[in-house]
């Protein structure tokens, strides 16, 4: 009687082995339904382990950059079984992919299961502190900066201040490992045509490391496995500073180019955030840090869907967030509508480890 993980690891290894036009898969399966039978469990090779991840990639959903999924770097970082370890893993992911601002698409994956943890949600992300009366920093971060100071962690207060990484294995409490600041790539955000822009002193990481998600490949679930991509500059110029409840610099950046506020009706938040994108995307382009901005983004997105269905494969898709947070009917995304079958290997939302 085949139970649930042989049938999902049966199906995997009969799509690795078709798809990349190998043979010996009778045997490799033989074995993997040996090993689930004996030991409850299978070990996917390193070549296994890289074509499940691009998988992963190629199959989710919510993503606009899926077009180069073949171009992901998988580090086999299995064998850590500290945090001290894992933390020097991370540090070696971090400088390796943001490469001096040529951001390389990685992801980092330790061994399967929920043993090994990350609590950080980014592995690069601001502290968030209340304030009397008033949030500083990211408000995103308010449960794991707490986190980190009951640790012992003390931050400087102020609005982007990096925090430690928060590592756990087994039982035991968790570890911090504050990054070595000279992993750490910043952008400091101007604008092209009005210097008093910079006088608002905004800046934003490089590199967007997401370490909350379970990746699932053949019935397996590695639960520490964090990937980048390099940032579409909506996600920092039309979100991340602009949401009320995040960053809310929207009055200022109007204050600071004289748009007036006074009525709705003058666009004048449209306006204002039109601009800090424009700020967004041409600091990042001028310190040479990767960034694609959202209209590239989508044509990029249609050519994966060309190149899908010349593959005869479906494309899947969550039409909610394949649309940019900005102009998104000026994208042909916006005018499609996408099947949002969930598909496996996959990348899946976790829920933190200290809830
Ligand atoms: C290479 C450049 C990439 C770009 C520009 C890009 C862009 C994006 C954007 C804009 C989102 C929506 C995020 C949000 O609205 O908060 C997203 C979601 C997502 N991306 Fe990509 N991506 C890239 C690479 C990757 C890579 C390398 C992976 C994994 C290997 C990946 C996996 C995902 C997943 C799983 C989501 C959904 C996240 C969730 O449900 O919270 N992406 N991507
Ligand atoms: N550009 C990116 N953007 C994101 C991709 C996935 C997730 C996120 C953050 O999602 C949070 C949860 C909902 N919005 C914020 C951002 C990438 C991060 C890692 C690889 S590409």
């Amino acid at each position: 009687m085949a139970n649930r993980l042989e049938d999902e690891a049966v199906e995997f290894l009969s799509l690795f082995y078709e798809e990349r036009c190998l043979d010996g898969k009778e045997a490799r399966v033989r074995d993997v339904c040996e090993a689930i039978r004996t030991g409850g469990t299978y070990e996917h090779t390193a070549e296994e382990l890289a074509f499940g991840a691009r998988l992963a990639w190629r199959n989710s959903n919510r993503c606009i950059g899926r077009l180069f999924w073949e171009r992901l770097t998988v580090i086999d970082e299995r064998e850590a079984r500290t945090e001290e370890a894992v933390a020097q893993a991370l540090f070696r992911h971090i400088e390796y992919a943001t490469n001096g601002g040529k951001v390389i698409p990685t992801i980092t994956v330790f061994k399967q299961g929920a043993s090994i943890r990350i609590w950080n949600a980014q592995l690069v992300r601001y502290a968030g502190y209340r304030g009397d009366g008033r949030i500083i920093g990211d408000p995103a971060s308010l449960e794991l900066t707490d986190i980190c100071k009951q640790l012992g962690w003390v931050g400087a207060g102020g609005d982007f201040d990096v925090l430690p990484l928060v590592i756990s294995v087994g039982a035991r409490p968790p570890q911090l490992f504050p990054i070595p600041e000279h992993l750490i790539k910043e952008v400091a955000l101007v604008h092209p045509d009005n210097e008093a822009f910079a006088r608002l002193n905004l800046k934003w990481y490089a590199v967007p490391f997401i370490s909350n998600m379970r990746l699932e490949i053949g019935g397996i679930s590695y639960y520490t496995a964090p990937f980048n991509g390099w940032y579409m500059g909506t996600e920092i110029g039309a979100r991340n500073l602009a949401d009320d409840f995040r960053y809310n610099r929207l009055p200022e950046v109007a204050a600071v180019l004289g748009i007036s506020m006074e009525r709705e009706a003058s666009l004048w938040r449209d306006q204002a955030l039109v601009e800090l994108n424009r700020a967004v995307l041409y600091s990042y382009q001028e310190q040479g840090v990767s960034i694609v901005d959202h209209h590239t983004a989508a044509k990029q997105f249609q050519r994966f869907i060309g190149n899908e269905t010349e593959a005869g494969r479906d494309v899947t898709g969550d039409w909610t967030w394949l649309i940019p947070p900005m102009s998104p009917a000026q994208t042909d995304i916006f005018h499609q509508s996408f099947d949002n079958r969930i598909v496996s290997p996959n990348y899946f939302h976790e829920k933190p480890p200290y809830c």
